[in-house]
């Protein structure tokens, strides 16, 4: 018998075998080059899923990017000189100092095209000057919604009632470093906060009819109602104290850690997200909502 006439599952197994490695090859380049162009083009911390769990995930990790923001601002006294209104300290601008820097660094990022991600806010939005980069960011948000905006709540927050219960008193004239330190705060908190109006839509999205029935009769309550999560809230809270004191720790090679003394006190921390985080993050929400179907 020739042997060569015997049939062989062999050959085919190996050919079947070569071509389905061809396609794993082929389809990992290609996934590997979609997620490459997902991140360069992505809207959101979420990646390119659009869901509450990765939505929740994102503000999860923008927790991080607040409290190590915090303890930066803690290197620096209040330098109150900084945001005094009525010093003139920039001939020919009226306003204080910090307003001065962040609007200047705002008009720089926006022309680097950081406004065009609907993540992003400005707190100076008046006259920003165009992005030259050209980046497209995917549009999730429904545009007459899409424009809520509480910077002024934000900033207002910030320098007149956070700020005072986590910084020492005193004056180093380090001003340049101070405001850019308070734009990295103000931006993670902005970030955070309008995060809303991505929660908001998704939410919308999976209980449509529930929804739409509040935003018709303009019921803030009944909206409010729908989207709170009281335990998601209260994990919030645990968590980002139990952050707020590993990230601030003392940190020492020997085994004398100093227990207790952190960076920023961990209750500040968690009086941020329960008084004003979730509250705006919330208020957003509702704001977002009742334009929804416009
Ligand atoms: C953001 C959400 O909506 C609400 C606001 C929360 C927050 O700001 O952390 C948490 C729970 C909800 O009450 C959510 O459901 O995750």
């Amino acid at each position: 018998m020739n042997i060569s006439l015997v049939w062989s599952p062999f050959p085919m197994f190996c050919g079947g075998m070569r071509v389905l490695f061809g396609l794993i090859i082929i389809l990992t380049t290609l996934s590997r080059h979609n997620s490459a162009m997902a991140d360069g083009n992505s809207s959101s911390d979420a990646g390119n899923e659009f869901n509450l769990d990765s939505i929740r995930k994102a503000l999860i990790r923008q927790e991080d990017t607040i409290v190590f923001c915090l303890i930066e601002r803690a290197r620096f006294p209040s330098n109150s000189r900084l945001y005094n209104d009525s010093l003139d300290l920039v001939t020919g601008f009226s306003g204080s100092l910090v307003h001065f820097i962040i609007q200047e660094t705002e008009a720089i990022q926006a022309k680097a095209g950081r406004y065009e991600n609907p993540e992003e806010n400005a707190f100076f939005p008046e006259n920003l000057p165009p992005s030259v980069v050209s980046n497209k960011y995917p549009q999730v948000l429904h545009p007459p919604a899409a424009s809520v905006n509480v910077s002024t709540k934000i900033w207002e927050m910030y320098f007149n009632k956070l700020l005072p219960l986590f910084v020492r008193r005193g004056d180093d004239g380090n001003f340049a470093s101070t405001a850019a330190s308070d734009l990295d705060c103000l931006q993670a908190l902005s970030r955070r906060i309008h995060y809303g109006k991505f929660v908001a839509e998704i939410k919308f999205r999976d209980a449509p009819q529930e929804y739409a029935a509040a935003i018709r009769s303009k019921d803030r309550d009944a909206l409010m109602k729908l989207l709170t999560f009281e335990k998601v809230e209260e994990m919030v809270k645990k968590r980002v104290e139990k952050k707020a004191r590993a990230f601030g720790q003392e940190v020492t090679v020997g085994n004398n850690e100093h227990l207790g003394n952190f960076k920023v006190d961990p209750a500040v921390v968690v009086r941020l997200f329960d008084e004003w985080v979730m509250p705006f993050t919330k208020f957003v929400q509702v704001e977002y909502l009742l334009r929804r179907l416009d």
